[in-house]
């Protein structure tokens, strides 16, 4: 996936002012930076949940604005702070949910295959339970399963822990950065920096609707260049 020249306005709020973001495939980029300076805008835009005022948009090489953002959406997984499972469907039923309206699996082949998915998040044996019986980590792992059901390209995540007790935190981010071993492409923004430094295999910095920086973990966390970095992580750190 790759970004080119992002803006994007909230009435005089010009909240993406030129961005450029490059995630080849089979990598994990971390989007890092103080609270409003876009980055849950950024990740909005990379799923077409809303249009760019101005710039482009390429998966696989295509550029994808224009066309059909329903089409374009389901090639994309996203994840957000807040679950959003459907309270009254059980776990297995909201993970097969869009196989069998939007990809028209029959009833058994999408409980397999959801079932299939609750395992590799280590959740089979909660198929049958209500999002409700379960810990905000679960829930959350329910969630990433919903997104890889669809067998995204790419899979975004939008501050997936932040709203988790610290001891959920864990569970998580094991499984975020399993999947980035496994070689899925992932955009995550997070506060997590531990995370970025040591899952991601780029790191992006950004502040005030620009991208500041972008590097290595390597290069971002040890030999920052700009002040507005250097003063974020002595923020954060
Ligand atoms: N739907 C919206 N309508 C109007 N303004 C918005 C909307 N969404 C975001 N904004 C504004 O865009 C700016 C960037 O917000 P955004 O949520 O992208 O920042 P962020 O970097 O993700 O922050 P945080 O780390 O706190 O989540 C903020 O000024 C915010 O108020």
């Amino acid at each position: 996936m790759r970004a080119t020249g992002i803006h994007l306005s909230f009435g005089s709020n010009h909240v993406l002012r030129g961005v450029d973001l490059d995630a080849p495939a089979g990598t994990t980029t971390a989007v890092i930076g103080p609270s409003g300076s876009g980055k849950s805008t950024l990740l909005r835009v990379l799923n077409r949940l809303i249009e760019p005022d101005r710039g482009d948009l390429t998966l696989d090489g295509e550029s994808v604005l224009g066309a059909n953002p329903d089409a374009y959406r389901q090639r994309i997984g996203m994840v957000f702070q807040q679950f959003n499972l459907f309270p009254h469907m059980t776990v297995g039923d909201n993970v097969a949910l869009a196989l069998r309206k939007l990809r028209g699996l029959d009833k058994e082949r999408a409980r397999e295959a959801a079932r299939r998915q609750l395992d590799r998040v280590g959740l089979a044996h909660r198929v049958g339970a209500r999002p409700s019986a379960l810990s905000g980590g679960q829930q959350q792992r329910v969630a990433i399963a919903r997104a890889l059901a669809m067998e995204p390209e790419l899979m975004l995540f939008d501050e997936a822990t932040s709203a988790l007790d610290p001891e959920l935190v864990k569970g998580v981010l094991a499984l975020m950065s399993d999947l980035a071993s496994s070689g899925m492409t992932m955009v995550v923004v997070t506060h997590e920096m531990g995370f970025a430094r040591s899952v991601a295999d780029a790191v992006t910095f950004m502040d005030a609707g620009i991208v500041v920086e972008t590097g290595t973990p390597r290069q971002v966390f040890g030999e920052p260049r700009t002040d507005r970095l250097r003063q974020f992580l002595s923020d954060v750190l």
